[in-house]
């Protein structure tokens, strides 16, 4: 086995399906963020959940909103709804582990807020589940997806943003995603703090 062309052929797919995403996804993108500068805006919040690797990107963007991304500025009002442990557990324990993001929405969610909600399947019933459930609390949603969107694309109504990956693989579409969340940050501050040196 040559490890050393298997390496490059990740990079190399990594850099083909980021190049194909720059030529759909930069409109969707710019419309995401000024739905979150708008919560932000009427001090709402964000609230983000996925599975795997979409739980650590959603970890990944609430942190760099409550604390920071590129720039000093003050912290903003983001929750990863992925790291309750007990929370998560006893929820999927006495319920279901689809309710797990739900159960937080409703009890978290208020309107105007906004759900960014992560699956490279679009398939993933918790998220799904957690789409309903902000729905129900009048809170609007970013959705990162991939593939064909899945179920969640049918879900999302006319204020609502899909952000779909063109790919298929999994690590793909999250390496992708990953870029995306930068972009948001970065677009977020740019329109709360001012346009960047
Ligand atoms: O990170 C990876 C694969 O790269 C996995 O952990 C992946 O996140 C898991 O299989 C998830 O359960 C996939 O869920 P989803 O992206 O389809 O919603
Ligand atoms: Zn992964």
């Amino acid at each position: 086995m040559d490890f050393q062309q298997r390496i490059l052929d990740h990079f190399n797919a990594s850099i083909d399906t980021k190049t194909y995403a720059s030529e759909v996804l930069p409109p969707f993108i710019e419309v995401a963020s000024q739905m979150m500068v708008q919560a932000l805006v009427n001090e709402g919040k964000i609230l983000a959940c996925g599975n795997g690797g979409s739980a650590g990107d959603s970890q990944h963007f609430s942190s760099e909103l409550l604390n920071r991304f590129e720039r000093e500025r003050p912290s903003l009002p983001a929750l990863a709804l992925t790291t309750d442990t007990s929370t998560l557990t006893s929820i999927a324990n006495d319920y279901s582990y689809n309710e797990v993001y739900s159960k937080q929405v409703r009890a978290l969610g208020q309107p105007g807020d906004v759900l960014l909600a992560i699956s490279t399947s679009g398939n993933s019933g918790n998220v799904i589940q957690a789409i309903q459930a902000a729905h129900d609390r009048e809170m609007t949603v970013v959705a990162l997806t991939g593939r064909d969107g899945g179920n969640m694309a049918s879900l999302l109504g006319q204020d609502d943003c899909e952000i779909r990956v063109p790919a298929t693989s999994t690590a793909r579409i999250q390496e992708v995603h990953l870029l995306v969340i930068h972009c948001l940050c970065d677009l977020i501050d740019e329109q709360l703090f001012g346009a960047s040196e």
